[in-house]
């Protein structure tokens, strides 16, 4: 029996306005912990197949199916609960809660999840595993995410993106504020984490010399039609 993909996408078509197609995908396939750098000038429509796949948007034609489950043909409500519980997302912008501690900005995904299973003294001691494994110090649990650096920052985003234990995690341009150094301590710290938590990951970047920690690198502009 072959290994279950993690991600399937079959014929798949999408434009924000009629008559101007930004994806055309005939066939991609993602296999089950698979790590792939996906690359593309800017425009040409990275972010909007992650959203895609991550189910915040969907295909006017075709299908997108993750880990067995054709997230494309979900109600809205249903493809809000799969992803919290099944996908990691990694934005631009992090997306944390300044006001609040990081503790509660990573209690905040769980709720979403509904892993309800999952206490509030389980959570916390979850989340330890997560810091330290991001080189991160266990004091930071209780400051501020507005009081963190942008680095840190970056890695409270992962270790959120990482407490419910997705199938898969979907980062998009996670280094642009990073030096060279940080970079690669970032790149060592995601790739080994993404490892140890058997999760498949989609990267998005414009820097393609990060592409050398990556399974697979693939251009955008060769799998999509739209583009040619
Ligand atoms: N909400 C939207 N409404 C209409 N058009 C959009 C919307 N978002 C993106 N587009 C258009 O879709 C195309 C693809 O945009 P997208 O953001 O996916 O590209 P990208 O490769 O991620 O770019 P970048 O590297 O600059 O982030 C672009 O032509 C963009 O102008």
């Amino acid at each position: 029996m072959s290994a279950p993909l993690a991600i399937q996408i079959d014929k798949l078509r999408f434009a924000y306005d009629a008559g101007k197609p930004v994806l055309a995908i005939e066939n991609w396939q993602v296999k089950t912990q698979e790590r792939v750098f996906l690359y593309g000038p800017s425009g040409c429509g990275k972010s909007t197949l992650l959203s895609l796949m991550s189910g915040l948007l969907v295909p006017n034609e075709g299908s997108i199916t993750i880990d067995e489950t054709l997230i494309s043909s979900l109600k809205p409500s249903e493809r809000d609960s799969y992803r919290a519980q099944h996908i990691g997302v990694v934005l631009q912008q992090f997306n944390l809660v300044p006001y609040l501690s990081v503790i509660d900005n990573i209690k905040l995904a769980c709720y979403f999840s509904k892993n309800m299973d999952d206490n509030s003294v389980g959570i916390e001691e979850h989340a330890s595993e997560l810091l330290l494994k991001l080189q991160l110090p266990l004091d930071l649990l209780h400051q501020r995410a507005d009081a963190l650096s942008v680095g840190q920052q970056q890695r409270i985003a992962i270790a959120r993106a990482l407490i419910n234990t997705p199938r898969l995690m979907i980062v998009d341009e996670p280094t642009s504020a990073l030096d060279e150094d940080a970079t690669s301590a970032f790149m060592d710290v995601l790739l080994e984490t993404v490892h140890s938590c058997k999760a498949s990951l989609i990267f998005v970047s414009h820097d393609k010399r990060l592409s050398t920690y990556f399974d697979r690198v693939q251009s955008l502009p060769d799998l999509n039609e739209a583009a040619k």
